[in-house]
């Protein structure tokens, strides 16, 4: 379908808006269950940086699930179809030199893995905010485990569709053991150690 479509060579450089940011562009890549912590986590990280001066973008359900994946469900096919499309946007973002964010689920390894390797070495920071079943239930910020339970909601992350933990994660997050501003230190300690900021 793109054999007749050509490349353009753009006329600034990535190197070029890079250096204009002060910043390496980056993408972290929130995942766990639903419930676990992703868009407090990438929201609080997200408050820290903009004060810092980075320039940031969070892609999440509000933005993406409601508009450009729209036509999307929760089938296995079309959590791979969204994660695909999701990490295509942020090699957009990360091109334009910003520091991305993404808080979705992101079940499967494969997925992830992929969006990794559409990035360039190094850009894709794989966080696991590892949060168990039980403390993402009894939280149940938006009511749906329980709609899962009692059979409302089918194909419900955790219950009855498949999770695939990260096996060599960027950084773990136990949300159980560590507050809110102890994850925002350790991620802004990454981004230091990665040579981000
Ligand atoms: N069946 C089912 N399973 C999991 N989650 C469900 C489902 N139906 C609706 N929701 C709500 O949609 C949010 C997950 O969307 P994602 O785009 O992150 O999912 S995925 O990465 O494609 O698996 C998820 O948001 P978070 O709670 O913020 O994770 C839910 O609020
Ligand atoms: N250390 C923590 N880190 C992140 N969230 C926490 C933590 N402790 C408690 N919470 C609570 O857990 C819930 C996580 O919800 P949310 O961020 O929407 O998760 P997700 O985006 O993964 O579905 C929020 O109500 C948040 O206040």
């Amino acid at each position: 379908m793109t054999e007749n479509v050509v490349w353009h060579r753009h006329s600034v450089s990535e190197q070029q808006r890079r250096a204009l940011k002060g910043h390496e562009p980056s993408v972290l890549w929130f995942t766990g269950l639903s419930g676990s912590g992703k868009s407090t986590l990438a929201n609080a990280l997200e408050r820290r940086l903009a004060q810092m001066g980075v320039h940031t973008y969070l892609l999440d359900g509000d933005n993406v699930r409601h508009g450009l994946n729209r036509d999307l469900g929760f089938s296995d096919t079309d959590r791979v179809e969204n994660i695909r499309r999701i990490g295509e946007v942020a090699k957009l973002f990360a091109d334009a030199g910003t520091l991305v964010l993404t808080a979705f689920i992101s079940p499967f390894r494969a997925d992830r893995a992929l969006v990794e390797q559409l990035l360039p070495q190094g850009q894709f920071l794989e966080i696991f905010v590892d949060t168990p079943l039980a403390e993402c239930e009894r939280r149940d910020p938006k009511g749906l485990y329980q709609k899962a339970r009692t059979g409302e909601i089918r194909h419900f992350t955790g219950i009855d569709s498949d999770y695939e933990p990260p096996l060599a994660p960027a950084l773990r997050l136990d949300t159980k053991a560590q507050s809110i501003e102890e994850c925002v230190e350790a991620m802004v300690t990454l981004l230091k150690q990665r040579q981000v900021l």
